[in-house]
């Protein structure tokens, strides 16, 4: 296959049995081995561009090891034969260059179209254009166009923001351009962004997301602390029990609370459901998509490197060029709640007289060791464990109370099927241990290590969130965010996007009593805080937000809100905080239950395609069934997806060798090479020695494609990639 590719002579092993039981390689062997694949790179290259261009370009971008060469080649590869851009191939994977030096690639989309006017043999080929420090941006578009009136959601000034502070490291070089602009020309510039991507082997994609959420968790120092831990059937059947009681809830059917009865597998069933059980729920991605956007947040997390949020389309027809986007897609990215001065005067100043000593919680609590966690949970001592505990007593369940820390899964209590009842007080920057410690709910939300991709696939629906990644029951996923507005501020699209997180009828009557009763506050705040809570408070995200603007409505939601209060105790300072009230499986969308008035308000009726919808094909069976009976449905359904992930896992861990034999360019030695990671290298080492042998024992590479699914490589001498139709099918759309 790679003529030039020998086996490193320092070892002797002769077969891959002998791989598997060897320590190998040591790096100076690799090393010699990696200038001879260089020595190559051309005919290597000339392989991969027939064999698998766009197979190369998935992979490398999720392996976060080599995105500008992977943008590179996927540009190159369609005009191998053209020798400009040839020469360009060339200078940019030239050996000398260092990872770090190598630009970052853009499409210049006003070039790529006076390409595309030239000729038919180049309206595939985009001109590539090196950005000088990022600065593009302002020669797009002329001052006056900026200086138009602006969409509301470009007033956003420093005074605005509940956290001034943060709203300077927002401007991010990317992120604040973008804010700036008008809702057309933000569609412009969506629409600039968007290229065509393609996946082939699906299920690997999955899986090397499953590694950028493992990264995440070491490389923010979570490893010891966090784990993805899997429920037992007890407990799985506790939470199908509650997330029972909240469909049927749904229905129009309140259910008087009643002892869990045992799990009994599909016993209670009725005949017409049971086919459910045998439902397929590992998600294989589609082969093809329409990549909107490749970072919703438009950088504004541009520290953490491999914080991105895709935005895909993935209907059928939808192409490059006939793409259409709603206006509603239109909105700056936040990580904080953000209050207007000028709207909301009351909730302004109250933020302002938190800050005063007295008016806040905080503890001086420090971390046993430096970089590690201060032990505040279960700390007496600790004035905001204490208030953390302090909040438990509203939640009405005589034992078996709902606990609020950093790592436990959240566990539903006795009473009460919603999380929403609960809420709980957590550590923050302000606090000693600057709320690295085990009594920081938000932690792993605010850490944002759970991959999500933004995607649309049904003309019914808009655009909805998916988790990539494997998620545990009762996790803290991510924070609802947007601007806080009172009620009568919520109308037109606003109704749409807007979560309420004060209700003063309900919670807030008895957290406010619960505050004069402890004497949490001097009186004159605590009468500020009720002043701020006198009308029903709602997280509005159409124009300022987090992906929880795209989260869906589903009967049976795997995601549901709790407050959790930092600091302080105003609308400002709680955070709605969305738990996943089941394992979440890679791939699965992310719901909300937006509650039973919903189903039946929204034109086309819902499409959540549970499988107990109130409008789905067998709602009637689903309203009639008892609690018991539902929650062994749910329990079933369960433990079934555990079962098929881990049987998933197990595969795709197989096939990660032989995959991996499709990357051989020697653009990944050199990318790893170059940020000298030793133990990237030893691995490619390993892997190609392996390959290697696998073609001695005539495993061809050809044949592998089929086994795992990839597209085959033509046989005759065709330039370009053919398929034996295996996975791809083609839809004509320009390859960029
Ligand atoms: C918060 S937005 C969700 C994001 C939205 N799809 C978008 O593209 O921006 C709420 C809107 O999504 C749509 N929606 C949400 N859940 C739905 C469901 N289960 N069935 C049908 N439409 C739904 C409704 O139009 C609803 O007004």
């Amino acid at each position: 296959m790679f003529p030039c590719m020998q086996p490193h002579s320092t070892t002797n092993v002769t077969n891959i049995a002998e791989i598997q039981k060897q320590q190998l390689p040591t790096t100076m062997a690799y090393n010699r081995g990696i200038y001879d694949i260089i020595k190559f790179r051309r005919e290597v290259m000339r392989e991969m561009f027939q064999i698998e261009q766009k197979f190369i370009l998935v992979k490398f971008d999720f392996l976060n090891v080599c995105t500008f060469p992977t943008k590179a080649l996927m540009t190159l590869c369609p005009i191998d034969n053209h020798n400009k851009k040839r020469r360009q191939l060339e200078t940019f994977c030239s050996p000398k260059m260092s990872y770090k030096e190598l630009p970052e690639l853009r499409y210049d989309e006003p070039r790529w179209k006076r390409i595309r006017g030239k000729g038919p043999d180049r309206a595939i080929i985009p001109a590539i254009h090196f950005p000088l420090n990022g600065g593009d941006v302002l020669e797009r578009e002329p001052e006056e166009e900026m200086n138009k009136k602006p969409h509301l959601a470009v007033i956003l000034e420093d005074e605005r923001n509940v956290n001034p502070n943060m709203v300077r490291e927002w401007r991010s070089s990317r992120y604040h351009p973008y804010v700036k602009r008008t809702v057309d020309k933000k569609i412009e510039w969506l629409t600039e962004d968007s290229a065509q991507v393609i996946y082939h082997h699906d299920k690997y994609l999955l899986y090397c997301e499953g590694v950028r959420l493992k990264n995440r968790v070491e490389k923010l120092g979570l490893s010891n602390v966090f784990v993805l831990r899997e429920d037992s059937v007890e407990q799985i059947h506790k939470r199908s029990y509650h997330l029972a009681l909240r469909a049927l809830e749904n229905y129009g059917v309140p259910q008087a609370w009643c002892e869990m009865r045992p799990f009994v597998l599909s016993a209670t069933l009725p005949a017409e459901l049971r086919h459910y059980s045998h439902k397929h729920f590992i998600y294989t991605p589609p082969t093809e998509r329409l990549r909107i956007s490749t970072d919703i947040s438009w950088s504004r997390c541009e520290n953490y490197t491999d914080f991105k949020i895709p935005m895909y389309s993935d209907r059928l027809y939808e192409l490059w060029h006939n793409l259409i986007l709603p206006r509603n897609i239109c909105f700056d990215y936040i990580d904080n709640n953000i209050v207007d001065k000028v709207t909301e005067p009351e909730l302004a100043k109250i933020v302002e007289l938190a800050s005063q000593e007295g008016n806040h919680i905080k503890c001086p609590c420090k971390p046993t060791t430096p970089g590690g966690f201060a032990n505040c949970f279960e700390n007496s001592n600790c004035p905001c464990y204490k208030t953390n505990i302090m909040l438990r007593k509203l939640n009405s369940a005589e034992n078996n109370k709902t606990v609020f820390n950093s790592f436990d899964p959240l566990e539903y209590n006795g009473d009460t099927p919603a999380y929403h009842n609960h809420g709980g007080f957590a550590c923050s920057e302000i606090c000693g241990c600057g709320g690295r410690c085990n009594n920081n709910a938000l932690i792993i939300a605010q850490a944002k290590i759970f991959p999500t991709e933004i995607y649309r696939k049904s003309d019914l629906i808009g655009f909805r969130v998916r988790a990539t990644s494997y998620i545990p029951a009762g996790t803290p996923v991510m924070e609802f965010i947007g601007e806080l507005v009172r009620d009568r501020y919520v109308e037109g699209d606003a109704l749409d996007y807007s979560m309420q997180l004060s209700d003063k009828m309900e919670d807030i009557k008895y957290l406010l009593a619960l505050l004069a009763k402890e004497k949490v506050f001097p009186a004159t705040f605590l009468k500020q805080l009720r002043q701020s809570y006198k009308e029903d408070v709602f997280l509005d995200c159409l124009h300022q937000g987090n992906k929880g603007r795209f989260l869906m409505h589903s009967c049976v939601a795997n995601l549901e809100p709790v407050r959790i209060y930092q600091k302080s105790f105003s609308p400002a300072h709680a955070k709605m905080v969305m738990y996943s009230t089941k394992a979440i499986m890679p791939g699965e969308q992310l719901t909300l239950n937006y509650g039973s008035g919903y189903v039946g308000l929204d034109k086309v009726g819902c499409q959540c395609g549970a499988f107990s919808c109130k409008n789905g094909r067998h709602a009637g069976v689903f309203s009639k069934l008892s609690v018991h009976g539902l929650a062994d449905c749910f329990t079933a359904h369960q433990i079934e997806s555990i079962r098929e992930y881990e049987a998933d896992r197990e595969e795709n861990n197989r096939n990660t060798k032989v995959i991996f034999f499709y990357l051989l360019p020697s653009i990944i030695l050199e990318s790893a090479y170059a940020l000298k990671d030793r133990a990237f290298i030893d691995n490619i080492g390993t892997i190609l020695l392996y390959a290697v042998l696998l073609e001695q024992e005539k495993a061809t590479v050809k044949d592998k494609a089929v086994e795992i699914g990839v597209e085959k490589r033509n046989n005759g001498s065709q330039k370009g990639s053919q398929t034996d139709g295996k996975v791809l099918k083609s839809r004509k759309r320009p390859i960029i």
